[in-house]
């Protein structure tokens, strides 16, 4: 029925791309939502173009628009979420970083933003023409909805997903159909997971009890702790993330998630947003006990802290003796983003039963090969505070975990530097006495 609507909508890529103009925002999506041969067509526009915007994240494979614009005369690259990619191009100053909090990002597009065009590469049409967006569903329905031009690239290859709602954009909807065919998906690997992300993982394990539904970060150790919930005597978990990541698959492969312990879409995984290697993306191909949502869903705290037991581990770079977090900055360099992660710190806490980890190494080798600490006095001058101390629960590293939360600032220092590792131990008392944030009668 809508297969001639579909036939009519078909071009080439560069017939696509003659709708974007100078001056437009163009959402370009992330992840393995980017389109291959729009990136390419666009990038060939490039001496017609000028002053055009595009917003986009987790960029995982090189992009012709970038190549083709190294000094950004023509196009402006935005970023939501910093790859590895992405980290090195801002810290040239050849593309931005938008400050997030990714639950909020839907409303800024119907509100704030202007968006001029949508490309974005999705799922084969269904026979009552619907595109899946596929593994990402995260702000798309919410560009489409005030984008002037809505072109859609097929990658033969992008799963149909099951969802909630917003996971897919109706032909009627499209202004330009680009048939992609096979383009694979791109993969974000995670690091092996190394003898600290296992002794960190440790530690968290027992918190979790049967029945608690699980949000996993980006990052080695989240995955750690994944594949040693997969191995524990844990039951009847459940999930509710805003990114799908391998570590879940292990979890369910090895029978410990059903979900029917959740109190929001009980038996249902729910995410927004999934990064991985193929096993993921297999994992999630017609897989009913999937339920992809726009983020402002996931990842609003109303929402998901509404399932009991909600259990949130993430990852941080640098945390200073009172507890405020860094974990998308190193000093004034953007390594990441905020991404969900004050969402779900939030959600957790708010969650009956519920709580959240902030997890880190001791330490981290700086670019001269010196070892430093990651907790610190203060915070590295330019650091970006992701969660506030007000916010953070516990925090954990190879030496233990210590719960933050009523803590004084002296009681927070100490308990800080009761994880931190043994060699930096006497420097950091030496500052939090400096800092006048250590109780003469503790000082020992
Ligand atoms: C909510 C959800 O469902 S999704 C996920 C939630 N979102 C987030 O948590 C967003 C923010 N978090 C992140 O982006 C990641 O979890 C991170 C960046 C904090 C950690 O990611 P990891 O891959 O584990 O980073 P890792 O600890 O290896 O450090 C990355 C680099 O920073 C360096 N580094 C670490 N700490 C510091 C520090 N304090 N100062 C300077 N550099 C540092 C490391 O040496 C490493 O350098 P390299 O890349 O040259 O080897
Ligand atoms: C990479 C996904 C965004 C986030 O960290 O939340």
């Amino acid at each position: 029925m809508y297969i001639e609507e579909y036939r009519n909508k078909c071009v080439s890529a560069d017939e696509a791309v003659k709708a974007v103009r100078s001056g437009d925002w163009i959402e370009f999506c992330w992840a393995a939502s980017i389109a291959c041969l729009l990136d390419e067509a666009l990038a060939r526009r490039v001496k017609e173009l000028n002053d055009v915007n595009i917003r986009a994240a987790v960029l995982l494979k090189p992009s012709a628009i970038l190549e083709s614009d190294p000094t950004g005369e023509h196009f402006t690259w935005n970023s939501w979420h910093l790859s590895g990619r992405e980290r090195k191009l801002v810290q040239n100053g050849q593309a931005y970083y938008i400050p997030i909090k990714y639950s909020e990002v839907p409303r800024w597009l119907r509100e704030n933003l202007q968006t001029d065009v949508v490309a974005i590469q999705v799922a084969p049409m269904d026979k009552h023409g619907y595109f899946s967006f596929g593994v990402t569903v995260s702000h798309y329905a919410a560009a489409i909805e005030k984008a002037r031009v809505v072109i859609v690239e097929v990658n033969e290859d992008m799963p149909s997903i099951h969802g909630g709602y917003d996971h897919m954009v109706h032909i009627s909807k499209v202004d330009y159909v680009v048939e992609g065919g096979h383009r694979g998906l791109p993969e974000l690997p995670s690091a092996p997971a190394s003898e600290i992300d296992k002794k960190i993982a440790s530690y968290v394990l027992p918190e979790i009890m049967d029945g608690a539904c699980i949000q996993l970060g980006i990052g080695g150790m989240p995955n750690a702790l994944g594949q040693m919930i997969a191995e524990s005597d844990l039951k009847d978990l459940g999930i509710h993330t805003e990114m799908l990541v391998d570590g879940f698959v292990d979890m369910v492969v090895a029978g410990k998630v059903n979900g029917t312990c959740k109190q929001l879409d009980r038996g249902r995984i729910v995410f927004s947003f999934a990064a991985g290697t193929q096993k993921l993306y297999e994992f999630m191909k017609n897989n009913p006990s999937l339920a992809a949502y726009p983020v402002d869903y996931t990842n609003h705290p109303c929402n998901a802290s509404r399932n009991d037991h909600l259990i949130s581990i993430n990852s941080c770079l640098e945390i200073d003796l009172t507890g405020q977090v860094c974990s998308e900055s190193a000093g004034s360099n953007m390594m990441s983003g905020s991404g969900g992660q004050l969402d779900f710190v939030e959600a957790a806490y708010n969650s009956k039963g519920g709580k959240s980890f902030i997890c880190l190494p001791s330490t981290y080798i700086d670019k001269q090969g010196q070892v430093k600490s990651r907790i610190k006095g203060l915070m590295t001058w330019g650091s970006v505070i992701t969660d506030t101390r007000t916010t953070v629960h516990f925090v954990v590293t190879e030496f233990g975990k210590v719960n933050l939360k009523g803590l004084s600032t002296w009681q927070r220092a100490e308990a800080l530097i009761s994880i931190a590792h043994p060699d930096f131990r006497e420097e950091l008392i030496a500052q939090a006495k400096k800092l006048r944030i250590w109780r003469q009668c503790h000082s020992g």
